[in-house]
């Protein structure tokens, strides 16, 4: 048996607990390891969910999160973090102290605020996110809604993305990635990005499948991965989609629960039962 392998590189994410498994922090977990990443975890809240929807949830303490991350911080390489879920302005807060002085690297924020089962999982001035971490992110990831909610402001259209992106890139992060899930129309699958001053349009086969829980949450993951292993930020972005783009043909035949149900993190692997 060939015992070499190579030290993976660490990431970090920071987000709430989905009993169903198909988002939140174990989509993460899923995701960093279909990369060959070492997954580290900040748990910010757990909540009782399933495909049909959030039935409820309740926050870890600040203290509890500022010991995970503590924990994490002061033991691990972290090369890449990513926060999903924080519930709450003072989470969000804390977040951004610790991201001072570049201690969280390669920063993904996928501002959560509504599952696709249109439960709030946030309580607060979306306002804050770009207050409180818009100049820390390497990317900001909001999908219409949330775009919507950042800017006080209707996005209807692809050039609307545009400029909620050019937008959102006023508050100081390095890159915006406006996700067009929600854009019914077409065959195509569209996310803008909006990086170092350049507008790409990334675009994807639309997939025919309900099984689509926990996309956005897996995307950032794959983003963040991806700048663990040091890929350029355009390309850690556009080859996070290809990979969501998989997960969603990969498992549109599931029937994982009786709403949208996850997609498949691993379909690049085999099982390591085999
Ligand atoms: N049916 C689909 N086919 C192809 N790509 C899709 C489909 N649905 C979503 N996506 C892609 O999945 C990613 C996540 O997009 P979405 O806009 O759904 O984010 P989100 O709302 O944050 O995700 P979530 O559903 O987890 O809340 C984007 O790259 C989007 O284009
Ligand atoms: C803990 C947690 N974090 C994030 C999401 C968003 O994912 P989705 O919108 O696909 O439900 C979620 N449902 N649960």
């Amino acid at each position: 048996m060939n015992r070499v392998h190579q030290q993976p590189p660490v990431a970090l994410t920071i987000a709430g607990s989905d009993s169903g498994g198909g988002a939140g922090i174990q989509a993460d977990l899923h995701t960093f390891a279909a990369h060959g990443v070492h997954g580290t975890s900040v748990l910010t809240a757990v909540t009782a969910q399933n495909t049909r929807g959030v039935t409820a949830a309740e926050a870890v303490s600040e203290e509890l999160v500022r010991a995970q991350l503590d924990a994490v911080l002061a033991d691990f390489p972290v090369a890449a973090a990513k926060t999903g879920m924080l519930g709450g302005v003072r989470l969000l807060e804390l977040v951004a102290e610790y991201g001072q002085d570049d201690r969280l690297p390669n920063l993904v924020v996928d501002p959560v605020m509504v599952t696709t089962t249109g439960d709030s999982l946030y309580a607060g001035d979306p306002a804050a996110y770009l207050g409180g971490l818009g100049p820390l992110s390497t990317v900001l990831t909001p999908n219409l809604i949330e775009a919507q909610l950042l800017l006080g402001r209707a996005i209807a259209t692809v050039e609307d993305m545009r400029e909620a992106a050019r937008a959102l890139a006023t508050y100081g992060p390095r890159a915006v990635l406006v996700k067009g899930g929600h854009l019914e129309r077409g065959d195509a699958a569209v996310d803008v990005l909006w990086c170092d001053g350049q507008m790409l349009d990334l675009a994807a086969p639309r997939v025919a499948t309900r099984n689509d829980h926990g996309t956005g949450c897996t995307l950032a993951s794959a983003i963040a991965a991806r700048l663990a292993l040091g890929h350029p930020l355009p390309q850690a972005v556009a080859g996070a989609k290809v990979y969501v783009t998989e997960a969603l043909k990969a498992a549109a035949d599931w029937h994982l629960g009786t709403g949208p149900g996850p997609v498949h993190h691993h379909h690049g692997r085999k099982s390591a039962a085999l």
